[in-house]
């Protein structure tokens, strides 16, 4: 009897996977990777670890289409091509919420802060104030540049020092993305370069223990193809329980706080002109929030937020390029003479910054083959006819970068393949380091297009600028560049990899 009821239920299963397999048009779309329910697990192990095979199979086969592949909680889609990534990131907000995915997938509230993420008012400070004032914070930022090379590598003479890459990387961009955001001697502070340093991790473990909330507890919901599980709901049960992030943002509010709140006294008494005004972003944050009636915590929070955005994708793009610079010496005496012939008739100033093409063609060309991710720009897609509303959706932005259509001989390092482009004059906007395309996708395309480019892309050229003209790099023994590490669709550089630094050997 029992037998019999089992089978009935087991039967009962399986024709509602069935039919909701037939009705939800998710299953149309064609998966890399197992497909089945429970087989589908096996396709998220496999793209923890195969992620970049998983998606370039994916590409080449799907190109000028979609496919989905599995994740543990979810399908996610990925646009393949450049017309779909122009599609993609043409579809407008009320179809698809670019900050509604990044939201579920990160879970912001819990795993970063919750005011500033329904409060994201530093977007338009990084957009606007800081945007515009490159040129007046240059100097500065070249400044921190000295001070941190001259601290943390100590070279004496002519002998080599042999240094970490990643940590070296992470403590220099922090401290001169901390002089512009909230200025000295904060910046110097190194305790809290270690909680914003350390913030990235913080974030990470709070995500990956999220993924696999939902399979224990994720409440499931009715939609129009069956049902759905609700991840909110389940996060909110865990999402106060985890301690990483909260406990980095308490301990960066225990430094930022009393000086955001100095900071707000100030302004309130001066208002926006007064002689040592440090034009900061902390500052613009600060007048904003007044303007807006907008707590200090929120302000410590967008700060924190800035810090997260900023740091890490800044950490990789620049060790990728001392990498390419390590492994190829060669590279070295061209960038040399450019920068060297810019800096005599323009001094560091952001004017000779945007004057050293090569420069920005082997940044650029950097991001394009090593990139910072495989897939791109989760969105929420719901255009009604294909993709199911609710659907996660990427761009393969590897896959792009990798077309032959797009660039000639893509698997190749040519580090001045846009700088040579940039003879013609109508080309020479296109080929920059900041200009994002359906080709060109690192910083993303369109509306929600990194706001932080302009100022990344002048602090990044000038921290690679500083040791070209000041230091010769190679790897131990004269190495060849390590490969890059896949952590799921993430790219990173090398982790461990050492490199080593000795003052420019100047001929006489
Ligand atoms: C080389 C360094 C950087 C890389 C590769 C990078 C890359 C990206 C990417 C891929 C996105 C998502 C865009 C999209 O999906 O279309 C993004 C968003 C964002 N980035 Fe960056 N970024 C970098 C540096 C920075 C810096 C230095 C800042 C701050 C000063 C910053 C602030 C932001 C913000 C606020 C967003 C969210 C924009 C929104 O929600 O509309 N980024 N970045």
């Amino acid at each position: 009897m029992y037998a019999v009821i089992g089978y009935i239920l087991f039967a009962l299963l399986v024709s509602w996977f069935y039919v909701r397999r037939r009705l939800d048009p998710l299953y149309s779309i064609p998966a890399v990777g197992p497909s089945w329910p429970l087989i589908s697990y096996l396709g998220a192990f496999k793209f923890a670890r195969h992620a970049r095979e998983m998606l370039q199979e994916g590409y080449d086969k799907y190109k000028g289409s979609v496919f989905r592949i599995s994740m543990l909680d979810r399908w996610a889609v990925i646009f393949c091509g450049t017309a779909m990534n122009e599609e993609l990131q043409k579809l407008p907000d009320d179809q698809m919420s670019f900050l509604g995915a990044v939201e579920e997938v990160v879970q912001h509230k819990y795993t970063i802060a919750e005011e500033v993420v329904s409060d994201p008012f530093h977007i338009n400070i990084i957009r606007g104030p800081l945007t515009r004032n490159l040129a007046a914070l240059l100097p500065a930022i070249v400044d921190e540049i000295d001070a941190s090379f001259r601290e943390l590598i100590p070279t004496h003479g002519n002998e080599w020092v042999t240094i970490s890459a990643v940590p070296l990387m992470a403590r220099i961009v922090c401290r001169v993305s901390n002089r512009v955001f909230v200025g000295m001697p904060t910046c110097r502070n190194s305790e809290l370069l270690d909680i914003v340093i350390n913030f990235t991790r913080d974030v990470a473990k709070g995500r990956f223990m999220l993924s696999f909330v939902p399979i224990i507890l994720k409440p499931q919901v009715p939609f129009k193809f069956g049902l759905r599980p609700l991840s909110d709901e389940a996060c909110r049960l865990v999402g106060p329980l985890l301690p990483w992030s909260r406990r980095a943002l308490k301990q960066f509010s225990v430094i930022m706080k009393p000086v955001v709140e100095d900071r707000m006294r100030q302004i309130e008494e001066h208002g926006k002109e007064w002689a040592e005004r440090p034009n900061v972003l902390m500052t613009w944050l600060v007048e904003e929030a007044i303007r807006l009636g907008k707590s200090a915590d929120l302000i410590v929070q967008a700060l924190l937020v800035s810090n997260f955005v900023a740091n890490h994708t800044s950490t990789i793009s620049v060790t990728h390029a001392l990498y390419h610079l390590a492994a190829s010496p060669e590279y070295i005496q061209p960038l040399r003479e450019e920068i060297d012939a810019v800096l005599k008739t323009e001094g560091w100033t952001k004017v000779g910054i945007g004057k050293m093409w090569k420069l920005d063609s082997f940044m650029r060309e950097s991001q394009r083959l090593n990139g910072i991710s495989g897939t791109l720009k989760d969105v929420t897609l719901s255009d009604g006819t294909l993709i199911p509303a609710g659907t996660l959706c990427g761009a393969a932005a590897a896959g792009t970068h990798h077309d032959e259509e797009n660039y000639n001989r893509p698997h190749l390092f040519d580090p001045f393949r846009f700088s040579d482009k940039r003879f013609d004059e109508d080309e020479q906007v296109k080929h920059q380091y900041v200009t994002t395309s359906p080709q060109y996708i690192p910083f993303g395309h369109g509306r929600h297009a990194c706001p932080g480019r302009f100022f990344a892309a002048n602090e990044l050229k000038a921290v690679v600028a500083y040791f070209i003209v000041n230091y010769d790099v190679m790897f131990p023994g004269g190495g060849e560049r390590p490969g890059n590490v896949w952590f799921g669709s993430s790219v990173i550089p090398d982790q461990t990899a050492q490199i080593m630094f000795r003052k420019r050997q100047r001929i006489k």
